[in-house]
């Protein structure tokens, strides 16, 4: 029952202001005090958060945890580096919010609503988060491979994939703004410190289109990366904490991390909105919230399409939420 995922449906800022008037301040509360204690909080609910949007739309489906009984999302090999930290964010506001106003917060609000805060706190701007989504009745083991973009795809396949989901390049670009925080894992970007070849098979010693002295950093910070996969590197290596536009200032010196962050300055289509954002900080802060609250609406649910979960990590009734959806149909 219900309109599809992909109907637009209203949310509001104030959907909560008579059912649980403080939501807004208890999960700033709980997911600021997590920052304090853990830096890397940020960096990691903004990925998340990104994840949970693109496959099946704002709606926790990231969040469930796998059973016996059920895969989830979690299992999917692209969500693995997820941080604990995150979830922990988002289990702690719900745990809070529950003994404030219980059954009334869904975990895709909390969800949005700590991304929020979180990019505020680390310098960024502030952008509107609209309330009122559902949380998913399912979470698919195979989807998120499918659905979100790997280190390893081409800028034209990125473009692709964001244009399938009604985003537009520049906005594409400015999500990846994102990438100003947290740490990617060596493996990310081992191919291009590592044994790297060019497109005519010539090796060399790393990706030409990088900084000389960051990739022999690199290839010395990764050295053990096949023994020990938990080593990671800087997304911005220069304010790797702070959410500005250095990403971009980055790209410009050949000092971004992922192929596809570096690709960004090298292709045509993208470069310029590169060099905009890297000379006005501004103009990305701007475009960056106004891309972030449109992926806050993608493909929310409403009405019977989802529930408010009792806890973050599970439906409401039984590993497949089967039970739930009949009864609100
Ligand atoms: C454009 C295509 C994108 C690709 C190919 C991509 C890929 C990646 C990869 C491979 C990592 C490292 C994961 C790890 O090793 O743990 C990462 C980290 C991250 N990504 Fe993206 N990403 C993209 C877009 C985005 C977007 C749109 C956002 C959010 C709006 C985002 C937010 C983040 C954040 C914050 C981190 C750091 C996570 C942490 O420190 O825990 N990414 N991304
Ligand atoms: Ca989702
Ligand atoms: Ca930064």
């Amino acid at each position: 029952g219900g309109p599809p995922a992909t109907t637009p449906i209203k949310l509001s800022p104030t959907f909560y202001s008579q059912t649980c008037p403080r939501a807004e301040r208890i999960v700033a509360e709980v997911v600021q005090s997590k920052q304090m204690q853990n830096p890397t909080t940020a960096a990691g609910v903004l990925r998340v958060f990104f994840h949970d949007c693109f496959v099946t739309g704002c709606d926790a489906s990231v969040l469930i945890a796998p059973t016996h009984f059920a895969k989830s999302e979690k299992d999917a090999d692209i969500n693995h580096s997820l941080p604990g930290d995150a979830f922990d964010a988002v289990v702690r506001s719900k745990l809070a919010l529950e003994l404030e106003c219980p059954g009334v917060v869904s975990c895709a609000d909390i969800l949005a609503l700590a991304s929020g805060v979180l990019v505020t706190m680390t310098g960024g701007p502030r952008f509107p988060v609209p309330l009122g989504r559902k949380d998913s009745l399912s979470s698919s083991p195979t989807a998120p491979d499918i659905e979100l973009p790997h280190s390893n795809f081409t800028i034209s396949r990125i473009i692709e994939l964001f244009l399938a989901k009604n985003f537009t390049v520049q906005e594409m670009v400015a999500l990846s703004g994102a990438h100003t925080l947290g740490f990617s894992h060596c493996q990310e970007f081992a191919s291009r410190i590592y044994n790297y070849h060019d497109k005519a098979g010539k090796p060399l010693p790393f990706d030409p289109s990088m900084n000389p002295g960051y990739a022999k950093g690199l290839q010395d910070a990764c050295k053990d990366y096949l023994k020990d996969p938990t080593i990671a590197a800087f997304n911005d290596i220069m304010t790797p904490g702070k959410f500005d536009n250095q990403y971009y200032v980055n790209l410009e010196r050949g000092l971004g991390l992922l192929s596809t962050d570096q690709d960004l300055w090298s292709d045509a289509r993208t470069k310029p909105f590169v060099q905009r954002y890297a000379g006005n900080n501004t103009v990305f802060f701007e475009d960056f919230a106004k891309a972030m609250e449109k992926l806050s609406l993608f493909g929310v649910k409403t009405g019977a399409d989802g529930e408010i979960r009792r806890r973050c990590d599970a439906y409401n009734s039984g590993p497949t939420g089967k039970a739930d959806a009949a009864e609100a149909a």
